[in-house]
C-alpha cells in the first residue's frame, strides 16, 4: 500500500481557514472521509494530488512532497471528480480513456492494450466507440474511473463519485470502486458506501474530529449531525 501523510496541514481561501491543522497518516487500503457541507473534505482530498496546495504544513505521498513533486505525485494519484462531465474531454469512450496516456510514451500497441484493459475493468468494452457525452450518468462515472485506471495509479482519490447518480447507478459505481486493488480515498455523503472500508475520518469545520473504524466513525458522525 501507499502512504499519504498530512503534516500540520492547513488551507485558507481568502483568509477563511477551511482546513485547520490536520495531521494524518493514511496507509489503509480504503479510507472514507465524511463531514457536513463546507467542512473541508474536498479541499483535503484535492491536496493529495496537488489540485490544492496547503497554505501551511506539508502533504507527502510515498515520501514525495506534493508541492514540490506535483508531476510525479499525479502519476501515482488518480482523481475522480463528482461530475464526470467535467472529466470527459474526447469524443468517444475509447479516445477519452486513451487521452490519459498521451504523455506516457507508450507505443501504440501497448497504449491500446491498456485502454482495452481499463474499459474491460469497468465493464465499458461494448460502449468503446460510443460518443462519451451520450453515456448515462453511471456509465460516465465509470468512464472517468477507466480514464484514471489506465494510468495505473497506486492511489485513487474520489470526491463524491456517486452523488449525482440515481440509487441503481450509484450502487453499480460503488461496486466497481469496491473491487479496485489501489489504495482508495473516498469523500462521500453516502455513508453506506463506506461501511466496509478500513477507516473513516469525520471532518468538522476543517478539523478531523473522529478517526475510527467505519461503524464507530459513522455512528459518531450521525450523532454529530443529528
Ligand atoms: N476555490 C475556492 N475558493 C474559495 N473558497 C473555496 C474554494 N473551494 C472551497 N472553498 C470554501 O472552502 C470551504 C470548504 O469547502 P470544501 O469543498 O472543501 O468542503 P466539503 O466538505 O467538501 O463540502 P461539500 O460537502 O459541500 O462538498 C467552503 O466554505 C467553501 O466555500
Amino acid at each position: 500500500m501507499s502512504e499519504i501523510v498530512f503534516e500540520g496541514v492547513s488551507h485558507r481561501f481568502d483568509q477563511v481557514l477551511v482546513v485547520d491543522d490536520v495531521s494524518l497518516v493514511l496507509r489503509e487500503r480504503r479510507v472514507g472521509i465524511v463531514g457536513a457541507n463546507g467542512s473541508g473534505k474536498s479541499t483535503l482530498a484535492r491536496m493529495i494530488n496537488g489540485l490544492v496546495t496547503p497554505t501551511a504544513g506539508r502533504v507527502r505521498v510515498d515520501g514525495l512532497d506534493v508541492a514540490r513533486n506535483g508531476r510525479d505525485v499525479r502519476r501515482r494519484v488518480g482523481f475522480v471528480f463528482t461530475n464526470a462531465d467535467n472529466q470527459i474531454v474526447m469524443p468517444t469512450v475509447r479516445e477519452d480513456v486513451a487521452f490519459t496516456l498521451r504523455r506516457h510514451r507508450l507505443d501504440r500497441a501497448d497504449a491500446e492494450a491498456r485502454v482495452d484493459a481499463a474499459l474491460e475493468r469497468v465493464g465499458l468494452t461494448a460502449l468503446a466507440d460510443r460518443p462519451a457525452h451520450r453515456l448515462s450518468g453511471g456509465q460516465k462515472q465509470l468512464l472517468a474511473l477507466a480514464s484514471v485506471l489506465v494510468a495505473e495509479p497506486a492511489i485513487v482519490v474520489a470526491d463524491e463519485p456517486t452523488t449525482l447518480l440515481d440509487a441503481r447507478n450509484a450502487r453499480r459505481v460503488a461496486e466497481h470502486f469496491a473491487t479496485l486493488d489501489q489504495q482508495l480515498i473516498v469523500v462521500s455523503h453516502q455513508l453506506e458506501l463506506l461501511e466496509d472500508f478500513d477507516r473513516v475520518i469525520v471532518m468538522d469545520e476543517g478539523r478531523v474530529v473522529v478517526d475510527d473504524v467505519p461503524t464507530a466513525a459513522l455512528d459518531a458522525y450521525r450523532a454529530l449531525i443529528a
